[in-house]
């Protein structure tokens, strides 16, 4: 007889599908299918907030049906070597096959005229695809690259996602314009291989990609040797990160991607950000904070804002508010000219200014409605955000909110905190049984951001607890969590305000 957990879980499936199903039916839409191009708003069906919670119940079932079913060596062993999935990957992205298969056509193209166009060794080429398309497949993931004859390879919409301009005429046109790029055969291998221009004027998410599978992957193999360095075990006040082992440097990862050298990571990582976004709902960034009652003029500091992705999206949904965005002198360079790019206007009317600011120090903006910190604190072990957090406590006027976009960690076990008693919206709404508390599988990417963070950082992903605590060490009373269940990924705002005692910086 199956275990009752199996039975159960398939039955939670089906049910769930159906609901997925009557959505569609009820909206006269289809559900998109992996064999149509990707599109960020066909996309937005899956995270619609009445559709979302049906996908991660499927999605969370399923993982726990494979855990139960599949041989506990299968799956230890498939965790050991998926490293490979990040590094194909990367070679795919980086080395254009994208790009050029999307200018293929749906026809694809032979391997010797991808390698022809980016130079990789159709053997090795060959190779890197296979890894990726069978260890993808091995994960129930679906071949990123389809092939139709042994040697031809053709995009299927997991890699369209990716984004690149498309070289061909039309829409490339006017985008390669923009970044002064001609169209000539002898430019276009030009472009293949300068990657200072790659990622300019795309969605990010190759971006992302590129990102994550070198400085992340690269520091992911020290991670062992990071716990157990000697200088860690002596309870020195800095022990080096993997990231720092892998990378030779003693540099947290934000200074050194601002070193000479660089440049191109560090264009790459903005652009990665907004890449990021494309996991969370369309306006995800206005949901549930009142921006709309916020008085006229008010002033929003996007406190280490990065290229200002963020700030742009707020400045669009709501342009009676002033936006200042600061970050390092290099990063503010950079979002001015992807604001030239995407959102010149912001910039003309001043609406959106940038501003270099090191947020180890007080804040210079005294009188701001709302201090916004989104993927800041992540960042950094706890006594580093609450320096972060004071400096910006000792700045706040009295009506001044501050919104932490951050994930929030669930533990996978039930918790009844005084933290979840007490703040609005610090619980997390219960799946039904038998799925695990946090959602499992559906939430797996929480864990692996957690891991990530701690791995090219020093960084941590925190429970509501956590942030709570901080908060409260800082100078500032967590109100309210607002959050937004239909994200990919558990990004939600807590919002705090001052605590009545105003509290000097320590240094
Ligand atoms: C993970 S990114 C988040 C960027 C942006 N908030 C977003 O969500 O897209 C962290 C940002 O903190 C900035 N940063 C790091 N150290 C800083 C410092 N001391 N002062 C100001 N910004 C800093 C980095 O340059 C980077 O843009």
């Amino acid at each position: 007889m199956a275990q009752p957990t199996m039975l159960a879980l398939a039955k939670l499936i089906s049910e769930s599908v159906a609901k997925v199903d009557g959505f569609c039916v009820a909206q006269g839409i289809n559900f998109p299918s992996l064999d149509e191009p990707f599109t960020i708003e066909s996309e937005s069906i899956k995270l619609h907030p009445e559709v979302s919670e049906a996908v991660n119940y499927i999605i969370s079932a399923a993982a726990q049906l494979i855990a139960i079913l599949r041989p506990v060596p299968v799956t230890l062993s498939t965790s050991a070597i998926h490293v490979h999935v990040s590094s194909a990957l990367r070679v795919v992205v980086d080395s254009n096959v994208i790009e050029i298969l999307r200018e293929a056509g749906p026809q694809g193209l032979h391997v010797k005229e991808i390698s022809e166009k980016n130079g990789i060794d159709p053997g090795k080429l060959e190779a890197h695809d296979m890894a990726s398309r069978k260890i993808a497949e091995a994960s129930c993931v679906r071949a990123y690259v389809q092939r139709d004859r042994p040697e031809c390879l053709h995009n299927q919409s997991h890699f369209i996602c990716f984004g690149y301009r498309q070289i061909i005429p039309g829409a490339n046109t006017k985008v390669c314009r923009k970044s002064g790029i001609d169209y000539d055969q002898a430019n276009l291998s030009k472009y293949y291989f300068s990657p200072e221009d790659k990622f300019i004027g795309t969605n990010g998410i190759a971006a992302y990609i590129s990102r994550s599978t070198d400085e992340s992957v690269k520091s992911s193999g020290f991670l062992y040797e990071a716990l157990t360095h000697p200088i860690g075990a002596e309870n020195s006040p800095s022990p080096p990160s993997p990231f720092n082992l892998a990378f030779k440097t003693d540099l947290h990862i934000f200074p050194w991607l601002a070193q000479e050298g660089n440049e191109y990571r560090l264009r790459r990582f903005g652009i990665a950000l907004d890449g990021f976004d494309k996991m969370l709902p369309l306006n995800g960034i206005s949901k549930g904070y009142h921006w709309d009652s916020l008085p006229i003029g008010s002033i929003v500091v996007d406190v280490g804002g990065g290229v200002g992705s963020e700030a742009m999206k707020i400045a669009q949904a709501h342009p009676d508010l002033k936006l200042i965005v600061q970050d390092t002198e290099n990063v503010v360079a950079n979002g001015i000219k992807f604001f030239r790019n995407k959102f010149i206007q912001g910039l003309t009317s001043g609406q959106v200014t940038f501003q270099v600011h090191d947020f180890f120090t007080p804040n210079p903006v005294t009188n701001a409605r709302v201090f916004f910190l989104r993927f800041i604190l992540h960042d950094w072990p706890d006594a580093t955000c609450i320096q972060i957090l004071k400096n910006l406590r000792v700045s706040a006027a009295p009506d001044t909110e501050l919104i932490i976009n951050e994930c929030l960690i669930q533990y996978a076990c039930s918790t009844e905190t005084i933290v979840e008693k007490i703040v609005p919206g610090a619980r997390m709404k219960s799946p039904p049984s038998p799925l695990l508390p946090n959602l499992g599988y559906a939430r797996v990417f929480d864990y692996l951001i957690d891991l990530q963070m701690a791995i090219i950082a020093h960084g941590v992903e925190r429970t509501v607890e956590q942030y709570a605590a901080l908060l409260q060490k800082s100078g500032w009373e967590l109100k309210e969590v607002l959050r937004m269940p239909e994200s990919s990924y558990s990004l939600h705002k807590l919002v705090a305000v001052p605590q009545s005692q105003r509290l000097s910086v320590e240094r």
